[in-house]
């Protein structure tokens, strides 16, 4: 979960890219760009453990360099079989070097591709969709939704965690606080305004509730937020 020891001084040029710029310094730029990152990590990781069973999937959605997998493989190992899709060769190359092992022996499956044109695989206990979700077309989700349900055993759960747009009335104050933490955490004010600009149409928020309802109306019976800090939720969705 630590940073591999690259320090996040990435200056977007325009559109934001995930590329091996990003990938190199990825984990540092998570632990101080996301508020209450450390908790977010173990409670994705404690919540997935209670609905692993042997010889299921478990699949990642847009898993970057595999950190929300990797404490997974390390207990389950070849109990059972990992997907792992990003849309971007870069961060995908340095997630295939973590799970060079498993992927030699077959057990682990990672595509460069699309979550929204690949074909998952079935009999899933655990999806993950951790920050990803955001970066994907908004017309698009509620059938990607759809397809992690179809996708899934009954008791298999989505662990599923976004940046979201306040809906109470608090938003301004809210992003204005994750500023505050940006500053606090190494990130100076102009590299705080390229990395908003550079977001701007590839990073799309919904509300909390529109999440709650894409997730019910996809067919989840269990919906529940279990973290959530300034303007960043996570929810588990059970089948
Ligand atoms: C913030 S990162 C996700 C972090 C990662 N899940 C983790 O827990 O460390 C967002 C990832 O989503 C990927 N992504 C964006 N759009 C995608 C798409 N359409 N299909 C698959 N992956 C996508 C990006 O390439 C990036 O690696």
């Amino acid at each position: 979960m630590g940073s591999n020891g690259n320090v996040d001084n990435v200056s977007p040029n325009g559109k934001w890219e995930f590329d091996s710029e990003v990938a190199r310094c990825f984990a540092n730029m998570l632990e101080r760009s996301i508020p209450d990152y450390r908790s977010m990590r173990s409670l994705v990781y404690e919540i997935g453990e209670k609905f692993i069973t042997p010889d299921t999937w478990i699949t990642d959605i847009g898993c970057s360099t595999g950190l929300a997998i990797e404490p997974f493989y390390e207990k389950h190992a070849d109990e059972n079989k990992y997907f792992l899709c990003d849309n971007s060769a870069a961060m995908l190359e340095e997630c295939r070097s973590k799970f060079s092992v498993g992927i030699g022996a077959g057990f682990v499956k990672c595509v460069n591709g699309n979550f929204f044109e690949v074909e998952m695989p079935l009999a899933n206990s655990l999806v993950l969709s951790i920050l990803s979700m955001q970066f994907m077309p908004t017309s698009y989700r509620q059938k990607m939704l759809n397809d992690i349900y179809d996708h899934m055993l009954y008791g298999g759960a989505l662990v599923f965690v976004e940046k979201v747009v306040a809906d109470g009335g608090a938003d301004d104050l809210l992003v204005d606080l994750y500023y505050e933490m940006k500053r606090r955490n190494g990130y100076t004010i102009e590299k705080i305004v390229e990395k908003r600009k550079s977001l701007e149409n590839v990073l799309s928020p919904l509300k909390p509730g529109w999440n709650v309802e894409m997730l019910h109306n996809a067919g989840f019976k269990v919906v529940d937020m279990f973290w959530r800090c300034l303007n960043f939720c996570g929810w588990i969705a059970i089948k």
